[in-house]
């Protein structure tokens, strides 16, 4: 009797903490729904506060900290080609450089520059920010210092400027007694025979001799600018500070009237303010470049269980979309490398590996091939990255997701870089969010950044470059994709789906093997529920009748909106995962609580749940055989 008030008791105050929960959930969705809205107006208000700086004169006299250092008028002057040494620039661009034009935000950049202003210029990887200080470097007097945290970096440097004839010298830990001698002699040479002299951050803070020299340089007004690359470094809130940066703010009160220059792939507005006190720079003009790459077409398809189909998928889309055209296919392993590499020679398709073990020779064979056309296909593990600036890569294809949105838009990014169309599209598998999980799971937030990926790969009712430009603290809505996305594309074509049932069952499912001890790693909780695991599971349980793709979706779909959880434990072979049940599970014990997913009305169930799917241009699908015969002999030819 006592028993059971207890239980009567307990069950209460279950009901009770259930209905709390439910509250929260509420208060939660009307707090997102908040910020929504808030952000929106946040982003009108800044248009309005940006119009109304437009129209005021430019000689105002808003207070300094509530005006921005420069109007959007006087900015686009730096645009303007009537500065003295417009000539100079574009005849060395041309003849030096052998470009034929500026790229956004460079020309207006270098005129800052040369007008003796300091700036911060932020823009993505790749496009074209060193440029911004070599050309200057070459149309002034005396030499341009350069600060850079990595000496690969400068040797990749100096290798191109020799090939352009710019003479361009080193700095660093390293170099010899009589290398060092050479140089400091050279920086109070009037004839300034380097026109770019390379430092490590080091080198400025620990070398008195090489302070001296550029002090003498600095009275001889031969030190014409400095260039602060990576500047993000000098700040601890940005992700890769080095407590060498932090000491530089010695050059500009050293050098108060030579300009500086800091660059950047990445950071936030609050880093670069950071940098601003510690390089003792007075309200430097940032320029930004968006870091939205337009002419790029992103696309997500999903990838059964069984690869060769998603191979056959890949061959395809080579042969027909990008006949002759250059790319690269992404993959998970150095084992993967090689074997997609050859499935796609099986399927007539020239495609070279590339990974880390590689020979170096071999590696470097590949990257030359490849990089002269002789090669269209690179079938690569994220090595293949550093250094790879080729212009015409048409398609970036993603065997396997990246770990993170971050990396993604660094990988797929190498397509297009000359501007014109280019395609990344990203295969979607169920089993490789395990996989690449044993990558990260000794990553700080890497679990976080890698569900990221796996939402916007799930995703089928939002802007995916919406979805990435959060992570740079951009704002690029539907209209600025233009329908470069297969999301705007189908924009009408999704439908909510309850899986409330389907959720409770997955849990009970959970909740059985927990009673019987049993740990259910992803794909065995996927067999067990479609009624594929052992007999005694089968009896208990209620089996599901979505298909295989269906029935992985909704389990994604629970493990990102916090039904489900992942648990792992290591052998010292290999790292484990298993699903477990996530924070909100309890919630399903009520029976109002209502669970819902996203998917794409028109896919057929037994293609795809959540996929990005939708035919190659050229109409076709997959047309070889999986695991077709051997390697063709045109192929196995050029191979050779
Ligand atoms: N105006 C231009 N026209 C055509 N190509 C250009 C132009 N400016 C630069 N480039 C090329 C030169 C390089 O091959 C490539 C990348 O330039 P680079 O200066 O290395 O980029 P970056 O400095 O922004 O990249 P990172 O962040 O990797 O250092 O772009």
């Amino acid at each position: 009797m006592e028993g059971a008030g207890r239980a009567n008791d307990v069950q209460a105050e279950l009901d009770s903490v259930d209905s709390e929960l439910e509250l929260i959930e509420l208060q939660i969705a009307e707090l997102l729904q908040k910020q929504a809205e808030l952000t929106s107006r946040k982003n009108a208000l800044l248009q309005q506060l940006e119009e109304a700086c437009d129209a005021a004169p430019s000689s105002s006299s808003h207070s300094a900290t509530a005006a921005p250092v420069m109007n959007k008028q006087e900015m686009q002057r730096y645009d303007g080609t009537d500065f003295p040494w417009y000539k100079e620039l574009e005849r060395h661009l041309k003849d030096t450089f052998h470009l034929s034009k500026f790229r956004p935000l460079q020309l207006r950049a270098m005129n800052l520059s040369m007008s003796s202003k300091d700036l911060f210029l932020v823009m993505p990887t790749g496009r074209g920010k060193s440029l911004c200080y070599q050309l200057p470097a070459v149309c002034s007097k005396g030499f341009t210092l350069v600060i850079t945290p990595l000496v690969s970096l400068m040797e990749d440097q100096i290798m191109y400027l020799n090939s352009v004839n710019v003479p361009g010298v080193m700095l660093n830990a390293s170099s010899s007694k009589e290398h060092s001698k050479t140089v400091m002699a050279g920086l109070t040479d009037v004839k300034a025979p380097f026109k770019l002299v390379y430092v490590t951050p080091e080198k400025i803070a620990k070398s008195k001799l090489l302070m001296s020299r550029l002090e003498k340089a600095y009275n001889a007004n031969l030190l014409s600018r400095i260039a602060v690359d990576e500047v993000h470094c000098c700040s601890q809130w940005g992700h890769d500070f080095r407590p060498d940066y932090k000491l530089l703010g010695i050059l500009k009160r050293q050098f108060p009237r030579v300009p500086l220059l800091g660059l950047t792939a990445t950071a936030t507005s609050s880093v670069l303010k950071d940098c601003e006190k510690i390089l003792c720079v007075s309200k430097p003009v940032t320029l930004t470049a968006s870091f939205n790459r337009t002419n790029l077409y992103y696309e997500v398809r999903i990838k059964d269980s069984n690869n060769n189909a998603s191979i056959s998928d890949i061959a395809s889309l080579i042969d027909s979309r990008y006949k002759n055209q250059s790319g690269i296919v992404y993959v998970f392993s150095q084992k993967d490398a090689e074997f997609v590499a050859s499935e796609l020679q099986k399927r007539d398709i020239l495609a070279y590996p590339y990974h880390a073990t590689m020979d170096p020779v071999d590696k470097s064979r590949v990257h030359h091939k490849w990089a002269s056309n002789k090669v269209k296909v690179v079938v690569a593990t994220v090595a293949f990255g550093m250094g790879i600036d080729k212009p015409d890569v048409r398609f970036v294809i993603h065997h396997t997701i990246s770990k993170s949105i971050e990396n993604y838009y660094q990988e797929s990014g190498r397509a297009g870089r000359d501007g014109h169309p280019a395609d990344c599209i990203v295969y979607f598998g169920f089993s490789d969010i395990f996989r690449v999980s044993t990558m990260v799971v000794m990553e700080n937030v890497g679990q976080q950044k890698l569900l990221k990926m796996v939402d916007y790969c799930q995703n089928v009712d939002r802007c995916r470059r919406s979805l990435m430009a959060v992570h740079f603290d951009e704002v690029w809505d539907d209209e600025g994709c233009n329908q470069m996305c297969d999301t705007c594309r189908h924009s009408e074509d999704h439908t909510s789906m309850d899986i409330t049932q389907h959720a409770r069952e997955v849990v009970q499912l959970l909740e059985l093997a927990a009673s019987m001890n049993e740990k259910l790693t992803p794909l065995k909780l996927v067999d067990a529920w479609m009624g594929r695991g052992p007999a005694k599971h089968r009896r208990l349980i209620q089996t599901t009748a979505l298909s295989r793709l269906q029935a992985e979706a909704v389990i994604v779909q629970l493990l990102l909106q916090g039904y489900l959880r992942e648990d792992f434990s290591f052998t010292p072979y290999t790292t484990h995962f298993y699903m477990k049940l996530g924070a909100k599970s309890p919630l399903l014990k009520n029976q109002n609580h209502k669970v819902s997913m996203k998917r794409r009305a028109s896919v057929s169930d037994s293609v795809a749940v959540g996929s990005g799917q939708t035919k190659a241009k050229g109409g076709k699908r997959s047309v070889h055989r999986a695991g077709a015969g051997p390697v063709s002999k045109k192929v196995k030819e050029d191979l050779l």
